[in-house]
């Protein structure tokens, strides 16, 4: 992503499944924000197979959600994943990039629901993402010994964000 339009995002955690570059398993995403959106470029590999050559649409799945979770920078409150729905339109062949870009659509109270669209550099959307994401606050986190991680995560983004405006 070359963009001189987009700005850098941490990723919530080394560890994330989606983003961060410590988790051997993971994803890996490096996300940027344009605006009141966040875009991705994502190229499945082989660890991310379903058929052969093709991504698996757990990890496609996975992309979207992890992308959804950068949303919350732009809205500046901490959210969880309540309903994921992943449109799959097209195969996605691994080793080819596609940008997913996510947003909010719209907000009701604690809901927020998001929408993102992930793209082929050969112009071919090949799948679509809804998701509702309900407010929580750090006492979420706190029975699993986290608070603490996830409020760094909280004001990190927030500092970052002024600093750009
Ligand atoms: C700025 C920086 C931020 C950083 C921020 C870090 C966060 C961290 C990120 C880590 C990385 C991210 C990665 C990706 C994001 C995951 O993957 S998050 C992990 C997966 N998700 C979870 O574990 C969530 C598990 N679920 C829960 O804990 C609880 O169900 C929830 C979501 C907290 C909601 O429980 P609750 O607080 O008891 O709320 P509940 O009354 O059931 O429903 C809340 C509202 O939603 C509505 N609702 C519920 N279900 C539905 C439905 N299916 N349809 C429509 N409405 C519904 C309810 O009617 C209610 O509406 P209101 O009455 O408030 O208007």
């Amino acid at each position: 992503m070359a963009d001189s339009t987009l700005t850098s995002l941490p990723p919530h955690h080394p560890q994330c499944l989606g983003c961060g570059p410590d988790n051997p398993a993971g994803l890996h995403l490096a996300v940027s924000r344009d605006g009141d959106s966040v875009v991705t470029d994502v190229t499945f590999d082989k660890r991310h197979r379903g058929a052969p050559g093709l991504a698996h649409g757990g990890a496609i799945s996975a992309a979207c959600d992890d992308l959804f979770g950068f949303v919350l920078y732009v809205v500046e409150e901490m959210a969880v994943t309540r309903r994921l729905t992943v449109d799959y339109l097209a195969p996605v062949p691994l080793g080819q990039p596609h940008r997913i870009t996510a947003g909010l659509q719209r907000r009701h109270g604690r809901r927020l629901h998001l929408e993102a669209t992930g793209t082929g550099h050969d112009g071919i959307t090949r799948f679509t993402a809804e998701a509702l994401f309900v407010v929580v606050d750090h006492h979420h986190f706190a029975p699993h010994g986290l608070e603490a991680d996830v409020q760094a995560m909280f004001t990190r983004p927030q500092r970052r964000d002024r600093k750009d405006r």
